[in-house]
């Protein structure tokens, strides 16, 4: 089932959120399944400034680019690290390694670690494409981690985090639509126009591997926050 929760703002959406997460840790959840980019970013705040804490709980990154250390500030390690991690600290978080020499090890080391922590709440954004992670349209529903080639699409709106459009890594490890799929909870943020179309494709489309968030369809327990924007295409 699809709740749809209409927010004026990030800030709405991330308090909505936060209310969600503390309810699953009043419920016992441990593990948190995390994401990047700005959707989160407002949720991620309001976190930061409350008294839950995460020790003995287990977060879990949906995906990393593949070329950038962890220490390096476009990687999706840092930006955990500097919007949550360091003032909000899990016993244990894990990412994918995207320095990692040998990928498809990475791969299966990453299924293990999804295997070994069932993830209990699921965050999610939505690219302007319908990507969910980085699992971009084409990608099988029933999917495990993957690397994936980034489309040119997605590297163009990816670029405004970076200094030049030329320094967007091309690939990505992924956690797949399958994997993710199997979190007990999902939570999906959209803002702004430009997820419109996805948000409609998601909520209101056929079920298609043209549009991955259509996959959630499939999930029983899906909420997804929308602004009025994201909202707006909409029948209802
Ligand atoms: N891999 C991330 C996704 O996880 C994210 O949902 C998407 C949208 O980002 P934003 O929330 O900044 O629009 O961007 C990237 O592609």
């Amino acid at each position: 089932m699809m709740k749809i929760i209409k927010v004026k703002d990030q800030v709405e959406g991330g308090q909505k959120s936060f209310e969600i997460f503390k309810e699953g840790l009043a419920n016992n959840a441990k593990v948190f399944g995390l994401a990047t980019g700005s959707s989160p970013i407002k949720f991620y705040e309001t976190l930061v400034a409350s008294d839950l804490d995460f020790i003995g709980c287990t977060s879990v990154n949906l995906d990393e680019y593949v070329g950038l250390s962890a220490d390096d500030d476009q990687s999706y390690h840092y930006f955990m690290k500097k919007n949550l991690f360091d003032k909000k600290p899990f016993t244990k978080s894990y990412l994918p390694n995207g320095l990692a020499s040998d990928i498809s090890a990475e791969l299966k080391r990453y299924d293990q670690v999804i295997a070994d922590n069932p993830v209990d709440i699921q965050i999610l954004g939505i690219g302007q494409n319908g990507h969910i992670g980085f699992n971009e349209p084409g990608t099988a529903f029933d999917s495990n981690t993957q690397e994936v080639q980034l489309t040119e699409s997605t590297i163009k709106a990816n670029a405004r985090f970076f200094e030049n459009e030329a320094d967007v890594p091309t690939k990505a490890i992924s956690m797949g639509i399958g994997s993710i799929l199997k979190a007990k909870k999902i939570v999906l943020f959209a803002y702004g126009k430009s997820k419109a179309e996805a948000i409609k494709g998601t909520v209101e489309g056929p079920q298609t591997t043209d549009v991955p968030a259509s996959a959630l369809q499939l999930h029983d327990d899906v909420t997804i926050i929308v602004d009025e924007a994201a909202a707006s295409l909409l029948s209802k």
